[in-house]
């Protein structure tokens, strides 16, 4: 087996390719291009992978693994001088095959090699959930490992990467390649260790955090050619540079997480005494809303109203100092006002051990290494009472575009993609192959519940649970926030119903309770961290009972996320059946829709209000959009500024 480290050696070029942003073709592309004309007409062009890969198939099946080994070798140097032409990247594929069955027992499926075949191209194939898109991934992965290209594996969490690791661990290391993952608290030398192996496995945050590392290290050789000729000393680097990315997850790694910067910061001196956050709060507090301020919930953002301003020039007349400057204190006072009614405890942020932590609204975990900026973190901390900490200063900062576009290679896979495709044609110039399902999909959808209030939600949502248990089928149910599965898991308690419950709070258990919710009568009840890429294995007889069922008790902003919810039942062809079960208080719709719209259709019926809550999913998904849309051209107008000024990274 090769050395499983490899660090960057002298005069060996850190790769990277030229991350400039799409230009005016791309986004007129954008605009115009319909999702599906984007999507589907590869399938035929793709399938040519096949005819190669069964050719070889016969022969590898029959050869003994020491014979299979030393024509891996020989592949590898034909792999390489080749660069990965269709016919010998399909011998690739047939090995691969051959090897997982041997070591894993599965065996790709036609699909699945098609679908492989589109990543090691350059698109991102969109399968359906569980169509195990985790072994497909090994057939782009290890190609290009073998052909001597550093492969970066990239999903969304440090559970998903850690495990499917150590599940395709065994493929890879028969192929005769090093295989890591760098997760979130590994030591620097660990993590470097990792990015050394031929194919590493690792989170988007991770591995754009330790390239933004590299690239501070780098600062004074920002150009193209000082990254081709590094000195002797720059054994510090992390990563070998961006060759290929395979993405796991893409459109929630690409599109969903590309609204926040990616910024490396170091703790400063408090900029606010405990005093003055404190005065900020009751101020605040003393203010009426309507009158002195509005809140504008779907924004996060709060106006001060003529009112409000006036009280406040009254009231700092009897204070001192900083208070007296009218910028300084309306612009502390609306800081005070997003903490106390924008924020809200266990929805967007944990408080633990003393300390506040944000959760990640996508995949319902916790960011110890994050805050708030601009004294709002500070505020939150008074809040609850929590030690005060220092502002973070900037020393790095990098958006997910512009660091996917320095990969020379990029590709993925989704289950999820189909209308983000436009988009990622024109941010990241990939295209959706569209991978037809091994099986037909036994999923069943249930008709949507739409009741008034959250507490006829909560009972309808216990009946449902208690009926599906006492037909002896196992039960997910889905909830947006820690607080709401703490609530439903009370109401459990209540009602003599065993359950597990897997949060922010609770997710040192994970992989157990992933293992047990499959399993006949079992209740599981999870935040977002059960959606994407969690595999529930269906236990003995389940099968014959009619599968997993999913309940979903609130809708999300995006679509996607609701059906990657969905697609943690009917997998590979299994039964499974899933239902929403929603009230018009939701906090989707109370964000996306005014109130007077809320109440006029709420005599209407069912019709109207599912037609409310479309709406406002819509309404989500246009804002989010605008979103990346401003963090693109606030990322291309900082590139321009700090040409002139110095760069950022
Ligand atoms: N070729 C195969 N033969 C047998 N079983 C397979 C094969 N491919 C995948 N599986 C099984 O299918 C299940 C789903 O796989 P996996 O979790 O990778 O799906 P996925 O497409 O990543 O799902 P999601 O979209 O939810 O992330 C796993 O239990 C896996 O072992």
């Amino acid at each position: 087996m090769r050395s499983c480290v490899g660090t960057l050696q002298a005069g060996e070029a850190y790769a990277l390719r030229s991350d400039a942003p799409p230009g005016l073709l791309d986004r007129l592309s954008e605009r115009l291009a319909l999702p599906q004309r984007l999507v589907d007409r590869s399938w035929l062009r793709l399938a040519r992978i096949l005819p190669p890969v069964q050719a070889h198939a016969e022969t590898f099946r029959t050869m003994p693994d020491e014979l299979l080994r030393r024509h891996c070798l020989d592949l590898r140097r034909r792999l390489k001088s080749s660069r990965l032409a269709l016919p010998v990247a399909g011998e690739a594929f047939a090995l691969i095959r051959e090897i997982s069955r041997r070591r894993l027992g599965m065996s790709h499926f036609d699909v699945q090699l098609v679908g492989g075949w589109a990543m090691l191209n350059g698109m991102v194939a969109e399968m359906a959930t569980g169509e195990g898109k985790t072994l497909t991934a090994t057939l782009a992965a290890g190609t290009a490992a073998l052909s001597g290209i550093p492969v970066h594996v990239i999903t969304v969490n440090d559970y998903l990467a850690g495990r499917d690791a150590e599940a395709m661990r065994p493929v890879y290391e028969a192929l005769g390649l090093s295989v890591g993952a760098a997760l979130t608290g590994m030591s620097d030398a660990q993590r470097r260790a990792a990015y050394g192996c031929d194919v590493t496995y690792t989170t988007n945050k991770q591995v754009a955090f330790d390239h933004l590392r590299d690239r501070i290290r780098l600062r004074h050789r920002n150009s193209r050619i000082g990254l081709h000729f590094l000195p002797q000393d720059q054994d510090g680097l992390l990563l070998r540079g961006l060759h290929f990315a395979l993405v796991d997850e893409a459109d929630s790694v690409l599109v969903d997480e590309a609204v926040t910067p990616l910024i490396i910061s170091r703790r400063g001196r408090p900029v606010y005494t405990p005093d003055m956050l404190d005065t900020a709060l009751t101020t605040a507090e003393s203010l009426r809303a309507g009158r002195d301020y509005c809140l504008y919930a779907e924004r996060r953002q709060v106006e001060l109203l003529s009112d409000g301003q006036q009280f406040l020039a009254r009231w700092a007349q009897d204070t001192a100092g900083l208070w007296c400057n009218t910028r300084y204190r309306e612009y502390l006072i609306l800081q005070a006002l997003r903490a106390l009614y924008l924020y809200q405890r266990d929805r967007h942020y944990l408080v633990d051990d003393g300390k506040v932590q944000i959760i990640d609204e996508f995949t319902g975990r916790v960011m110890p290494d994050r805050s708030w900026e601009q004294g709002l973190h500070q505020l939150i901390e008074a809040k609850e009472g929590c030690e005060i900490t220092g502002e973070m200063e900037t020393l790095g900062r990098i958006s997910y575009q512009r660091f996917f576009r320095r990969y020379s290679m990029l590709g993925g896979m989704s289950g999820t993609l189909r209308e983000v495709a436009p988009e990622l044609r024109a941010v990241y110039e990939l295209s959706v192959a569209a991978v037809r399902p091994h099986r037909p999909n036994c999923r069943r959808y249930l008709p949507v519940t739409v009741v008034r209030t959250e507490a006829q939600k909560w009972q309808r949502v216990l009946k449902r649970i208690a009926t599906v248990h006492d037909s002896g089928r196992p039960v997910l149910v889905g909830t947006r926030s820690v607080a709401a599965s703490e609530h439903l898991s009370g109401l459990l308690s209540q009602a003599g119903l065993e359950h597990r419950i897997l949060n922010a709070r609770q997710d040192v258990a994970e992989a157990e309770i992933i293992a047990l919710a499959g399993q006949p009568r079992q209740i599981t009840v999870a935040t977002n961290m059960a959606g994407r890429g969690t595999d529930i294995c269906l236990g003995p007889g389940v099968a014959d009972l009619g599968g997993l069922h999913v309940i979903a008790t609130e809708r999300h902003e995006a679509r996607r996320i609701d059906r990657q919810l969905f697609g943690r039942c009917a997998r590979q062809g299994d039964p499974g059946s899933c239902e929403e079960i929603l009230s018009l208080e939701d906090e989707l719709v109370a964000r996306q829709l005014p109130g007077w719209l809320r109440g006029l259709m709420r005599p209407l019926g069912r019709p109207a209000s599912l037609l409310m809550l479309t709406l406002a999913q819509r309404r989500a998904q246009r804002r989010s959009y605008r979103m990346r849309l401003r963090m693109q051209k606030m990322d291309e107008y900082l590139e321009n500024v700090l040409a002139f000024t110095g760069r950022l990274e």
